[in-house]
């Protein structure tokens, strides 16, 4: 959205690549490549799906522009003319499937999937990942935060420290999404119908000459929004005093101070003694906001201190995902067309066997128990195979420990895998923030608590069915094999 034209948004071995298959004649040939991650971030029992939106706009919009086909032909003398008016006609042709904005999900199970020219394909592994590592990364943080914060406000601030400007705004998105009241970025605010809110900073007591003329000022200014920051000099001392006092006249006027913003210092004492200050004036309904380098792990320990605080305002934290700022999602290609037309798995081995990759294009299905509305376990399995949807009792083994296995019968499968582009032509309306917000909320309701605490979750079964097992065993003794 803001940077136009992003077919260059992409590592150069993908042209490479595509200029390599050109020169061969197989740029025509289809493929199947999967996106998913194999590690949950921060020790969480989940990760919030999010990108969609980006990856769709992308999809709709990728053409190589004229200044970009001279760039490629300043950059590589060696292109053959005819490469360059391919790429002049490139479009996406393809069909692409995708889990939803705002699910649940887990490590090893594809979220997208690319069927297409390999020419296309490859171009987009690049961008495809930097939208979905990143947004999924923020929208699973962000979850955590609403995890510990239950029923409190949360709002977002985080513009000013994120990893710029793209940053800020699709991870505000991320953010919202995943259950945030408000941001305070007005850009996501006019794009995606974020409700914005925010405060004063310290420079507005700053630019006065008192701090209790300061809040008179703000407080006329904009008398149905005001919340005032009260630790510019003295938090207890003269800033809540200041605000009780403009409270009171607000009052008396019969307008209502909504809120005192508290950003430095110990924010469970400093909260305490503001409620009690504030109630004593009689402004019980006046809120109390925190802000200062706030994650999960701040709040809930303030929680757990009593803190009296209504509402959290986090920046930093969240919107670069500090304790771990990348989600290192991959791409990997599990099917090329042969010779015939015909599908052939392909497979990536690796000395870790948590590495190799799972041959083949496939669906995935959420198991959830009839009885208790409840996920059980997510299911692979490949499109062909029909058991899944006419809800046969079906068997889920331990992918190491295959004598280990229970028979699931009382169940609904849902795919997670929607159809988003057939045959390049776009069949999947996107939701609207609102939609996808619910979804979210209905995801978090299909799974038990245990699998959803920040702490040392439960761990959430991903089960290959028979045929997607056996495919992989036998084509890693296959390359096992060859290399001895
Ligand atoms: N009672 C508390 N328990 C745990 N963490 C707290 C508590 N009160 C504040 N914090 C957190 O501790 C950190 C304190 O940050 P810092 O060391 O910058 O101090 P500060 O009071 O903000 O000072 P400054 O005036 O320089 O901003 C913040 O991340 C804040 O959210
Ligand atoms: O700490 P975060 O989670 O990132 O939340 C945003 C921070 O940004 C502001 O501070 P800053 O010092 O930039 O400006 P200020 O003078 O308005 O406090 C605000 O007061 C918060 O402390
Ligand atoms: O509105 C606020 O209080 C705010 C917004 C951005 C960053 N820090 C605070």
């Amino acid at each position: 959205m803001l940077s136009p034209g992003l077919a260059l948004h992409t590592d150069k071995y993908q042209i490479n690549m595509m200029y390599a298959h050109w020169i061969n004649g197989t740029h025509n040939r289809k493929a199947v490549f999967e996106a998913f991650f194999r590690k949950l971030p921060f020790g969480n029992g989940y990760a919030v799906f999010a990108g969609l939106e980006r990856i769709v706009k992308y999809v709709e919009d990728l053409r190589f522009e004229e200044s970009d086909l001279d760039y490629l032909r300043e950059q590589e003398e060696n292109y053959d003319p005819g490469f360059l008016e391919e790429l002049r006609n490139f479009r996406f042709t393809g069909t692409l499937h995708s889990v939803k904005e705002g699910s649940l999900v887990f490590p090893n199970e594809p979220l997208v999937r690319v069927e297409s020219r390999i020419f296309e394909a490859q171009l987009m592994e690049t961008a495809l990942l930097n939208f979905m590592n990143y947004q999924t990364l923020i929208a699973t943080k962000a979850s955590r935060i609403r995890q510990v914060a239950k029923d409190d406000l949360l709002m977002e601030f985080g513009i000013r420290r994120a990893q710029e400007a793209d940053a800020a705004l699709w991870g505000t998105r991320a953010v919202y999404l995943a259950g945030f009241d408000s941001t305070s970025n007005m850009l996501a605010g006019k794009l995606f119908g974020i409700p914005t809110a925010g405060t004063h900073a310290h420079s507005w007591v700053q630019s006065h000459e008192n701090e209790e003329e300061a809040f008179r000022r703000y407080a006329a200014a904009l008398p149905d929004q005001v919340t005032l920051l009260v630790d510019t000099y003295d938090t207890l001392g003269s800033g809540v005093p200041h605000a009780i006092n403009i409270g009171l006249e607000m009052q008396r006027q019969g307008k209502r101070l909504r809120a005192v913003r508290l950003d430095s210092g110990d924010i469970a004492f400093l909260s305490i003694k503001t409620r009690e200050m504030l109630d004593q004036a009689g402004l019980s309904d006046v809120k109390i906001v925190a802000s200062n380098d706030l994650d999960e792990h701040t709040i809930l320990s303030l929680k757990v201190q009593g803190a009296r605080v209504d509402s959290w305002g986090v920046g930093t934290q969240l919107i670069t995902a500090a304790d771990q700022p990348t989600l290192g999602g991959v791409y990997k290609l599990v099917a090329r067309e042969g010779d015939d037309g015909e599908y052939i798995p392909t497979i990536k081995i690796s000395a870790n066997p948590e590495k190799v990759t799972t041959p083949g294009a496939k669906d995935i299905y959420r198991l959830i128990d009839r009885s208790t509305g409840k996920a059980i376990a997510d299911y692979l399995c490949y499109p062909s195979e029909t058991d899944i949807q006419e809800q046969a009792p079906i068997k889920l083994f331990h992918p190491s420990h295959t004598y280990l296995s229970k028979l699931v019968e009382n169940y609904v499968a849902e795919p997670l895998l929607v159809p988003v582009f057939v045959e390049g032509k776009r069949v999947y309306q996107l939701p609207d923030l609102a939609e996808i917000r619910r979804h979210h909320k209905e995801q978090l309701q299909m799974f038990w608590p245990e699998y959803l605490r920040m702490m040392n979750p439960e761990h959430y079964r991903i089960h290959l069915s028979d045929q997607v097992w056996l495919t992989r065993a036998s084509l890693m003794q296959r390359y096992i094999d060859k290399g001895k």
